[in-house]
């Protein structure tokens, strides 16, 4: 763990103690837009039309937020159009590494690199900032489009259509307001408050977090007594952003990260739309459970100093959903 400064490497774990103990994630640095012609996105520049072979994801298996890319990479049929290169699932004093020594993790397929940092210096030498996964990043002009997952799974909706002919919507237009009401809350107490509850250094900032973290989940589990998909009869962006969360739950965010209030079995509805979108055609490949154990236990040494990576529960996802 660590990050650039003028291009020049920092080890170091988050700094929680201008915070009061609380874990602040900070906002990504490139936020440009794939387009259908190359015209500028909501923001950032121009230029980065879309194209078969010319993007590719720097992922972790491991990272919730990478996994959405990978998601929308797979629901819109992106697989022969946007390779991949995923990182080891150890990310300890050198940050994210290519170390190609963990079933899954490829390497740097395309310049070689040993680290993840080398892929942000190569889009600016003096680069500052925390390097991160997901990257999109345009083969062509070699430079980032965007580390930012929540846009780059829009990017993913519809950039590539007339490329793919998939016009699967995961964020259409009628919907835009309910689903960007419930990314948010996801976002603040789920997907995120996951972290602020694991990465807390003081008791104040633990409670902060764990309470709004159950509260949403009951929440979910109401909504989803009466409702297919968290906005009714449709799967959408929502749902594939709460799912990064969900299915690291009950193996990673219950005991590490001191979630432990209930697990996700113990909400019937939740577990049976867990296990839907799991089935869902394309998705179990992007779930690596392997990636993710090891990745947070062995990684998070602030909270697990000895590095044992536990035994977790196995969670029965082929099991018939009941949501039909
Ligand atoms: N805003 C980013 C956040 C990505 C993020 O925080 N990724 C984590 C992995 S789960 C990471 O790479 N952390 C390394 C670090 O913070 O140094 C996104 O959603 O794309």
């Amino acid at each position: 763990m660590g990050y650039l400064e003028n291009g020049e490497w920092n080890a170091g774990w988050y700094d929680t103690k201008s915070s009061g103990g609380r874990f602040e994630r900070t906002t990504a640095g490139f936020r440009n837009w794939i387009t259908p012609d190359g015209s500028a996105g909501p923001t950032g520049e121009g230029g980065f039309a879309a194209e078969a072979d010319r993007y590719h994801l720097y992922v972790s298996y491991a990272c919730p937020w990478a996994h959405r890319t990978l998601i929308f990479r797979a629901l819109k049929g992106l697989e022969d159009m946007i390779t991949v290169s995923a990182v080891h699932p150890d990310m300890l004093n050198d940050g994210w590494t290519f170390s190609p020594d963990f079933d899954g993790a490829t390497g740097d397929t395309l310049y070689g690199s040993t680290f993840l940092r080398e892929i942000y210096t190569r889009a600016d030498p003096k680069i500052s900032g925390r390097v991160t996964v997901p990257i999109l990043w345009d083969k062509k002009r070699e430079t980032i489009v965007s580390n930012e997952s929540a846009e780059i799974i829009r990017m993913l909706n519809s950039a590539f259509d007339d490329l793919t002919g998939n016009r699967d919507d995961y964020y259409p237009a009628d919907l835009h307001t309910e689903i960007d009401a419930i990314n948010e809350r996801v976002y603040d107490t789920v997907n995120n408050g996951v972290y602020m509850a694991g990465f807390a250094t003081t008791q104040a900032a633990y409670d902060e977090a764990i309470g709004p973290l159950f509260a949403s989940l009951d929440w979910i589990e109401e909504v989803l007594s009466t409702h297919r998909y968290l906005t009714g009869e449709r799967v959408t962006e929502a749902d594939w952003r709460l799912f990064t969360t969900l299915i690291r739950f009950d193996k990673v965010y219950h005991g590490h990260f001191k979630c432990n209030l209930r697990r996700i079995a113990d909400y019937p509805n939740i577990s049976g739309y867990l296990r839907e979108l799991y089935q869902w055609e394309g998705i179990a490949q992007t779930v690596r459970f392997d990636h993710f154990v090891r990745h947070y236990h062995y990684s998070h040494d602030t909270i697990n100093p000895n590095r044992i990576v536990p035994i977790t529960p196995d969670l029965d996802l082929s099991a018939p959903h009941g949501r039909g």
